[in-house]
């Protein structure tokens, strides 16, 4: 459809040819009469609220148009030279000296077409009314008799008793105009529907974005950012940034926004290599860090949550509710944690439970096993890699796993197994808060919480010069001891009853079945017990649990732990009788992975001596 256009003529003549041309031409334009005098300006407001796209007039009235309705493009009639000519022509026959009162382009163009007449002419620019009525008056004093110009300087000229001979414009004026008018209005509504888009981006970002012109005057702000200030468009717009800002800025600045921290971009808005302002884009730092944690949790595959809490630790005992207590004081700060215990004592599980207290529960819980690694695999597992650091690196290197605790916690256990060089580094992340990647020089700022536990007296291997003295006074700041469990009163039956509810429900335990626990050390801790109430559940012939199958299970388990402790000392398996391979299997009803783990040997091993037997496995 083509665009709606209003052509306001000043007189029927010029309305009469507008007609034409637009029959002619098929442009959709409506034809208002009407002037400076006769409320032309009301005319066209009224026009633009029908629905106008484009408004076309001449002269003065076209001035004040453009001064007033600044929506859609005002397009002038312009003065043709044919029209000049004829104007001038007709005043010629009244004075051979002619006024033109008009707009540049006319004036400059009457003074070389009235040479060709030779007329003199007298330049009479339009700046206002008054000034051209003063003017006018000073060029008829001086004899001057007859003017040409538009509606307004020939009412003028009646109004001063001079001749006033009317530019009349001829349809190629009024043609040209409608057609500039038409286009104008077309690239409009093209102009609309691309601030249309921009809008509804910047509607949809999430970061503030505020735009000044050249005087540091704001053009454009979105919601995020009218959100982020607190203050509405209409507060904002053609106020000064700085005022805004609250004083200086620098691009990727942090800066504080009611107590909020955002970090402040600036990109210069460059036009024909001319600066014409600035693009402020506010990204509030809490969604960066999420994001950030979300990346970081997705780019690796790992489980990295804790899921115990401290209702988790099961036991009554004054000792473990003791250490439970100071261990939840212990969670509100973010200092380092050293937790000491026994194998199988419930370190790891304390661990998790700090972190699942603590602020930075929603962050990551990362676990490594110091103990497990060979030392540069811990290096390249703790701090990552950049790519083509060693040849087996993968592609893109490899984040570390302090990295990968980012905003939450790390839990470096038997960390007194660390080699010096690795504990060095790792003094090093906890002192300055940030990781370089092995083969790297970029420094990766991390956010961490340190919980290391060792099981060994760390005091006695920072004397024996295995472990550094200054890390030891870097994890010791906050302490937590972990009883044994031989050190908690009853804790042993009532972890005992938990795990047999948990393993096999429907076992019954006799009164005083258990009271042999008590007796027994359990040196490998709460590990050793649940492993012992495994044998349980899956040896127990009969539902109901007594004091003497009790006896049996516990005489039977600490054989077992004799047989694997043995192993540890040499190749024990050559040593193992075929008999007492077959009582342990038989007693493990057949089970080869409890046989395996009872004797201390490997399922292959098993598997051979089996095999020697003639036994069918
Ligand atoms: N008080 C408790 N209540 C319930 N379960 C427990 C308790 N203490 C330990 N456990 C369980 O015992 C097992 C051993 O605990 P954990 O791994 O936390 O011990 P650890 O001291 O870290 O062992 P290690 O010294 O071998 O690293 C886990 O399966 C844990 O869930």
């Amino acid at each position: 459809m083509r665009p709606k256009l209003c052509l306001l003529a000043p007189n029927e003549d010029i309305a009469h040819t507008a007609e034409n041309v637009i029959k002619e031409r098929e442009f959709n334009c409506d034809i208002l009469i009407g002037n400076l005098k006769t409320k032309g300006i009301e005319l066209a407001k009224q026009a633009l609220k029908a629905g106008c796209e484009a408004i076309i007039s001449r002269g003065g009235t076209f001035l004040r148009i453009q001064e007033e309705i600044t929506e859609i493009p005002a397009v002038q009639i312009k003065v043709s030279t044919i029209d000049l000519l004829k104007a001038l022509h007709a005043a010629s026959y009244f004075s051979y000296k002619v006024g033109v009162v008009g707009y540049s382009n006319t004036i400059y163009e009457a003074s070389s077409v009235g040479k060709y007449l030779k007329l003199e002419i007298i330049e009479i620019p339009i700046d206002s009314s008054i000034i051209l009525q003063d003017r006018l008056k000073e060029e008829v004093n001086q004899g001057l008799e007859v003017i040409v110009g538009d509606t307004m300087a020939s009412n003028l000229a009646s109004n001063l008793g001079i001749q006033g001979i009317l530019i009349a414009s001829g349809k190629r004026a009024i043609y040209e105009a409608l057609s500039q008018a038409e286009d104008l209005a077309i690239l409009r509504r093209k102009e609309a529907i691309s601030q249309q888009r921009i809008s509804t981006i910047l509607n949809k970002l999430s970061e503030g974005i505020l735009a000044t012109d050249s005087g540091q005057r704001i053009t454009h702000c979105n919601p995020a950012a009218e959100k982020f200030l607190g203050l509405s468009a209409g507060d904002m717009l053609n106020k000064n940034i700085e005022g805004i800002l609250n004083g200086a800025y620098n691009n990727n600045e942090l800066i504080t926004i009611k107590g909020q921290q955002y970090i402040l971009t600036i990109e210069h808005i460059q036009d024909h290599g001319v600066r014409n302002g600035e693009v402020f884009t506010l990204k509030p730092v809490k969604e960066i860090q999420d994001m950030e944690t979300k990346l970081r949790r997705k780019q690796h595959s790992r489980g990295l949550i804790a899921k115990y809490t401290f209702n988790d630790i099961v036991g009554q005992s004054e000792s473990l509710i003791q250490t439970i207590h100071k261990a939840k004081r212990i969670s509100k700060s973010s200092a380092t944690v050293l937790i000491i215990g026994k194998t199988g004592v419930g370190k790891e599980m304390f661990a998790q439970s700090i972190h699942n207290e603590s602020p930075r529960n929603r962050g990551p819980f990362v676990a490594v096993n110091c103990a497990a690694l060979p030392e540069s695999i811990l290096e390249s597992e703790l701090f990552g890699y950049v790519e083509g650091s060693f040849t087996d690196a993968n592609k893109g290197g490899k984040m570390g796993l302090f990295e990968l605790a980012h905003r939450g916690t790390i839990f470096l256990d038997e960390i007194g197994d660390m080699s010096l060089s690795v504990q060095a580094k790792v003094l090093r992340v906890i002192q300055e808060k940030e990781v370089v990647r092995l083969g790297g020089d970029r420094v990766i700022p991390v956010d961490i919480r340190v919980i290391a536990a060792t099981n060994v007296d760390l005091w006695d291997a920072v004397n024996d010069g295995r472990f550094r003295q200054d890390l030891y006074y870097r994890i010791n700041v906050l302490r937590v001891d972990i009883p044994s469990l031989s050190e908690r009163g009853q804790d042993a039956l009532l972890l005992t009853e938990f795990f047999l509810n948990k393993l096999n429900p429907s076992i019954q335990v006799k009164e005083g079945a258990l009271k042999p626990l008590l007796d027994h050390d359990w040196p490998g801790n709460v590990r050793e017990l649940y492993n012992f109430v495994e044998q349980i559940t899956v040896l127990q012939e009969d539902n109901a649990l007594d004091e003497s199958a009790v006896r049996k299970f516990l005489a039977f388990s600490v054989k077992g732990n004799k047989v694997s402790n043995a192993k540890r000392i040499g190749n024990f398996s050559k040593r193992l009788t075929d008999e007492e391979i077959l009582e342990t299997l038989e007693q493990c009803r057949g089970n080869q992975a409890m046989t395996c783990e009872i004797l201390g040997i490997n399922r292959s091993t098993l598997w051979r001596r089996l095999k020697k037997l003639e036994v069918n496995s």
